[in-house]
């Protein structure tokens, strides 16, 4: 039986004499889980008092002892109270009348088993821990060895999968063209050498080419809800793993650190039902190696028994690690056994514990950081690393929520009925699959999902793109899945590049900037007296401060107010000057937005990437990102990764304009280039490191946004809900600058927010916006509206239904509305209805014709409607805003231009000072 709880006190470990000798043992007291419901029983919100004991255990949970034997005793050091343990095949025994348990020959003791360690990262943890934790901080830079081995991984799949050697080889290289470049590699000599390493793929192929019996499988993603495990396998052959090294072996048994990674993979494959006794280890140098230069065993394969024991260390490794992840404690190196001498980090690793003054193994060099920058990155790599946990439990809700949670939690699309595959090129398969309901979800094209037969951990399950999402889902992945089942994959990507920016912000962070950074020094400018704007006083103000700027410049942008123009006035300026500009956002609808912008500044015309600035001179502008990212409209200008390394870098290295996401902008091929000055827009929705992955690739910087709009998208309550735009207005007044005229509002519409969240300030650019209204619009007239319509701020009182997500009586009435606008001539395209809740999303979208846009006013953000409906589903009393935050009201009332109606329950609504004022508006 498995047995799964908390700790609930402190551990005792003690030797007995037994049978068989001296043993050691640990006795852990467990609040144990209610059984089988995989319910986790109330954990670190309970405090402790002075003797260790949990004071506060739920009555619904019943405490337990349970008794680690031998070496799973040693991982009672870190078996802290809060953390939840797994033990697997406990026996049950009876002790003074108590139901106690014990671990058994066949168990497994796992710690936090739903913090899901990567196969890679506990390879790195056994070399040695301090190496995982550099290797966390500074991510995997662009250089040849990582990029030949990409390759060459890619190769060994697309042979697996029957492809041409040669045929993909070529691909492959192509496709890696731009980062060849950078790292200025010809394509005839990379092909070369990973030919060379391929060769040791093809000769161990052919022993057992890829026969039924042989039941290969290329590249899989494995997730352990028992031992805590992720990764993805290079290969399975007869059920075992295959680990693919670019580097030499010359010993005849394989190395401990890959020993340990194929492990992982037996440990993920029993979990999947296999049972696997064999793991094997690739050495593609080997076969590249001269026989009469070389001596050893150059055998490219080397296969090794799975035994018991080499699995159980390896849990306990991971145990370790998870361990010390949830105390947030910085691993020293003194946890393993690895000399430092023999290390290639030990430099690096001397340089990061002097800077940071932190205790290591191999020592410290270099002075410590000022303290508050010290004490700066250990706030926010907790920031991080909590962020990450989050992360995790999305994992886990993976196999924690059955399929109609995961889709009412608008997370997976299920009961897809499945079509076809149908095998394409290069090996790979395009899979279709029907949908047999319009549920919502937060599932969109372009994005990576895991495609499964029915569960995503514990079915057949695959990474896949999606390609079309409509009634139909086109997916293509590397295996053909017969797909009946689509999940959000959670990605701890952005956790990662979160901390590799903040690391180089701080450690590589030039001392101006982390001056300004920290407030110790006062933003400077150039005079300049140029007029860029001469019919907007402050947007001629923000460009004068953006050029001007010698440290930052940062552009307070309410709504309508022409951020998107003054960014690309700005950007021309720059230009102009001879600048390299990186022009980024957090999504990619604003980059698009403003690159577009830029080119109607530049010169007229889409389709070539160089265009003319003001003064005659060629400008090249380049997009960086995904095919699927990025608007088709914007498309001539992305750049292309494929092709000729010259030609590619060239084109990147030319580019007087580089426009690409914040998160793009921590990628391996941003990280290496360099800007005069980098322009960030939606900067208040950033999280402080998300800036600076966009703000270190630059010598100066701009932000734009607004504070009072959406704030950062992160998933816990920390350090990150505050973006660095907010923290630097309040800390360098001498480089803001508010844009205060609205090209978008009637005056009547635009009264309640400028009051409320701009001290007054926000005030119509033009008379022409200030008295716009619905008879501006070809073909409508206010006449044919209801009286209470025809002013253009309207509420309208329903008592509703009293649900506390979903109202049907505002939807119903909703779709009233509607009817009534069309009638009076307004297209539904026009209109645009905005709800607090996704359930209340889904609930209106029943009620109202298909091209009426409804959504949460997240996905509204940056855009404006003609009409604006909001339902604020509130009945009785309110508890705490409805919209979460009141920014995020500000965004919903700032979204019309010319007519907003509220509908709710003005009783409800009166009960919080803010609605109130806005009823008391809203009714005048
Ligand atoms: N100085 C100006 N003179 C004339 N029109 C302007 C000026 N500045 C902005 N506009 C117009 O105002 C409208 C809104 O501008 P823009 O799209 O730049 O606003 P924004 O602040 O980016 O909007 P959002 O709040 O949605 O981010 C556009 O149609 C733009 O052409």
């Amino acid at each position: 039986m498995h047995i799964r709880g908390t700790v609930a006190g402190e551990v005792e470990v003690r030797s007995v004499s037994t049978s068989y000798g001296e043993s050691e043992l640990a006795e852990v007291p467990l609040l144990l889980a209610a059984e089988d419901d995989g319910e986790r029983p109330p954990t670190r919100t309970f405090a402790r008092d002075g003797d260790g004991a949990v004071s506060d255990p739920t009555s619904d949970y019943e405490t337990t002892t349970v008794t680690l034997w031998n070496k799973w005793a040693e991982s009672a050091d870190y078996l802290e109270p809060g953390l939840e343990v797994l033990v697997t095949d406990a026996k049950e025994e009876t002790y003074q009348g108590e139901t106690q348990y014990a671990t058994t020959g066949d168990s497994y003791v796992v710690v936090e088993p739903s913090f899901l360690v990567n196969v890679t990262a506990i390879r790195n943890w056994v070399q040695c821990p301090r190496l995982y934790y550099l290797n966390k901080l500074s991510g995997v830079p662009l250089n040849y060895p990582v990029v030949k081995g990409t390759l060459v991984h890619e190769v060994f799949g697309d042979l697996l999968r029957g492809r041409d050697l040669e045929e993909s080889i070529d691909a492959r290289v192509d496709e890696r063209g731009l980062e060849l470049g950078l790292l200025g590699e010809t394509p005839e000599a990379v092909a070369e050498e990973v030919r060379e390493n391929a060769k040791a793929i093809e000769g161990w192929l052919e022993q057992g080419r890829l026969t039924e019996e042989d039941s290969w499988r290329s590249e899989q993603l494995l997730i352990s809800e028992t031992f805590g495990l992720r990764g993805r396998a290079d290969a399975i052959r007869r059920g075992a793993p295959v680990e693919l090294k670019t580097g030499k072996n010359l010993k005849k048994e394989p190395r401990f650190k890959d020993k340990v990674q194929a492990a992982c993979y037996a440990l993920l494959l029993e979990e999947h039902g296999g049972d696997v006794d064999l793991g094997t280890l690739l050495y593609t140098k080997n076969s590249a190696l001269d026989r009469n230069e070389e001596t050893g065993d150059l055998t490219p394969a080397k296969e090794f028994t799975m035994g018991d024991g080499l699995l159980k260390f390896v849990v306990r490794q991971r145990n370790e690690l998870a361990a010390m992840e949830i105390s947030g404690d910085v691993p020293t190196g003194y946890e393993g056994s690895a000399k430092c001498e023999y290390c290639f980090e030990q430099d690096t690793c001397m340089v990061v514990s002097g800077r940071l003054d932190q205790e290591s193994k191999a020592g410290q060099i270099a002075t410590p950081l000022p303290e508050e920058e010290r004490e700066y990155f250990y706030r926010f790599y907790q920031a991080i690393e909590e962020e990450r946990r989050e992360v995790h439990r999305e994992y886990a809700k993976l196999w924690e929520q059955d399929a109609q949670e995961r889709a009412d939690d608008d997370r997976a699309l299920i009961d897809l009925k499945f079509v076809e595959k149908r095998p394409l090129e290069g090996g790979r398969w395009e899979l279709r699959a029907r949908r047999t309901s319009s549920a919502n979800s937060k599932i969109r094209e372009g994005d990576f999902v895991l495609a499964s037969d029915g569960h995503p951990v514990r079915g057949n399950s695959e990474l896949a793109t999606i390609e079309r999402l409509d009634d139909e889902v086109v997916l293509t992945a590397d295996e053909p899945v017969e797909v009946t089942r689509l999940d959000v994959y959670p990605s701890e990507l952005t956790t990662d590049r979160l901390l590799v920016a903040m690391h180089d912000a701080l450690l590589k962070g030039d001392e101006r900037r982390k001056d300004i950074l920290f407030g110790r020094a006062t933003a400077e400018f150039d005079e300049i007296s140029e007029t860029f704007i001469d019919n907007n006083a402050a947007q001629n103000e923000a460009v004068t401060k953006a050029v001007g700027a010698r440290d930052c410049a940062l552009i307070h942008g309410p709504p309508g107010t022409g951020k998107t123009y003054t960014i690309a006035r700005a950007i021309r300026a720059m230009v102009e000057r001879g600048e390299r500009v990186l022009l980024s956002a957090f999504t990619n609808r604003a980059v698009d937005n403003a690159l577009e912008a830029l080119l109607e500044q530049l010169e007229d015309g889409v389709g070539s990437q160089t265009q003319r600035s003001g003064d005659g001179k060629a400008v090249s502008v380049v997009r960086v990102g995904s095919e699927s990212g990025i608007r088709e409209d914007m498309e001539p200008y992305r750049l292309e990764r494929a092709g000729d390394p010259e030609d590619r870098v060239a084109e990147l290295q030319n580019a007087q304009v580089v426009a690409a996401t914040t998160a793009t902008c921590g990628s391996r091929v941003m990280k290496e280039q360099a800007f005069d000055v980098a322009l960030v827009d939606e900067a208040a929705q950033l999280t402080e490191p998300g800036t600076c992955a966009a703000i270190n690739l630059a010598e100066r910087f701009v932000l734009v946004g607004d504070h009072e709009q959406l704030p950062p998208v992160v998933r816990a309550e920390n350090d990150l809900t505050e973006s660095l735009f907010e923290r630097l207005i309040d800390c360098h007044p001498e480089a803001g600058v508010m844009l205060d005229r609205q090209y978008r509002m009637n005056q009547r519409i635009q009264a309640f927010a400028s009051q409320e969240f701009y001290d007054g300030e926000l005030r119509p650019a033009e008379p022409e916006v200030a008295g716009r209204t619905l008879d501006d619009l070809a073909g409508v007239s206010t006449d044919a509206l209801p009286p209470e319509l025809q002013d253009p701020v309207a509420f309208v009182d329903v008592e509703g239904d009293g649900g506390q997500y979903t109202d049907s009586e505002e939807a119903a009435r909703i779709a009233d509305l509607i009817a009534t606008y069309e009638r009076a001539g307004l297209e539904r395209s026009e209109i645009g209805v905005i709800a607090p809740f996704r359930a209340q999303v889904s609930e209106i979208a029943s009620h109202v014709p298909d091209d009426v846009t409804v959504d949460t006013v997240d996905r509204f953000q940056g855009s404006s409607q003609e009409v604006i409906i909001v339902s604020f589903t509130a009945t009785g009393s309110l508890e705490g805003p409805i919209f979460e935050d009141y920014r995020r009201i500000n965004v919903a009332l700032t979204r019309p231009k010319r007519a907003l109606v509220l509908v709710g329950d003005p009783a409800a609504l009166a009960s919080d000072p803010v609605y109130e004022r806005m009823l008391e508006w809203a009714r005048t």
